[in-house]
């Protein structure tokens, strides 16, 4: 069983559906925390959760409930176009309101000046909530992922709405810590830092990287909630763990943060970048083991 943030006709739903086999049973949740709940608790193996968006950035909701609570492990990323449809219910008046998940309002703010300028604009728990709420008249408009008529019998008022072009929302499969999955030689590594409060620690983590010749993908920094100023840092990059470039580098990160969790190395969802010369690291490894037995200089 798979858990994803729905309600039926999320965009998540999409993406879970891209990993699923056909017989795994798909489980809607209407927010990311109980989604990763059920994954925590075991009620389903896997939840599939949106991470981050190419225009709007990360997913508050995802981030806090990885960096929290039982930890989970990705497994898995997709990363799917973002494209809306505009739902209404058939033979609809005059649209006085509209509404969809934060991220996706966000991301048709001109098109809804242009096309309905005076409408008021509400935010839902997510796309498909909205769809599901405009049937059940709560409000006239709904900003959906196009699979979302589908599910809720709507009109559609456009399609293809989007203020930018090749937009992008990247998605994670986690499940609780278990067998990592094999590098694939083009994978992902996530982990999230609570940074101590000591002058100069983001530079130190940043330097173990680079000094590694590990390319950073996304660094990203929340409050902890706790004390004012006080930060986690959020860092993907490329690699994986069993790569010893990679596992050396985590170690130092958490030399210089004790609070690091390990959020998964996974296969990228579309391979590129600059792969750090491992060979080079299996090769001074190798040599540093031979002069520990004696057997090298
Ligand atoms: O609400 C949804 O459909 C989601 O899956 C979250 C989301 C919202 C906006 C763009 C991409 C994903």
């Amino acid at each position: 069983m798979l858990a994803y943030f729905g309600p039926q006709g999320t965009f998540t739903e999409q993406a879970a559906r891209g990993f699923a086999s056909p017989q795994e049973e798909l489980v809607p949740f209407d927010t990311v925390p109980a989604a990763l709940a059920a994954a925590r608790s075991g009620a389903t193996q896997w939840a599939c959760v949106p991470v981050e968006n190419s225009v709007e950035g990360a997913v508050p909701a995802t981030m806090d409930a990885l960096a929290e609570g039982e930890p989970l492990v990705a497994v898995a990323e997709a990363v799917l176009p973002v494209r809306f449809s505009v739902l209404a219910r058939p033979g609809h008046g005059r649209v006085r309101t509209v509404a969809s998940h934060p991220h996706a309002l966000a991301q048709v703010r001109h098109w809804l000046a242009e096309h309905l300028p005076s409408a008021e604009v509400v935010s839902t728990a997510s796309t498909a909530a909205a769809a599901r709420a405009v049937l059940n008249g709560d409000f006239d408009a709904a900003v959906s992922a196009p699979v979302a008529v589908r599910h809720y019998p709507l009109e559609v008022l456009a399609t293809d709405v989007a203020d930018v072009r090749d937009a992008k929302t990247r998605f994670l499969v986690v499940r609780p810590p278990g067998a990592l999955p094999e590098p694939t030689g083009h994978d992902r590594t996530s982990v999230v830092c609570t940074a101590p409060d000591r002058v100069g620690v983001l530079a130190d983590l940043l330097a173990e990287l680079a000094l590694r010749g590990i390319n950073l993908t996304r660094i990203e920094s929340r409050p902890t909630k706790g004390r004012l100023g006080e930060y986690r840092f959020y860092i993907d990059l490329d690699g994986h763990v069993s790569e010893p470039g990679v596992g050396d580098a985590l170690a130092a990160l958490h030399r210089h943060c004790p609070e690091t969790r390990f959020l998964g190395s996974y296969p990228k969802a579309e391979p590129g970048g600059p792969v750090a010369g491992n060979e080079e690291f299996v090769a001074a490894a190798e040599w540093l083991s031979d002069v520990r037995r004696g057997r090298g200089a």
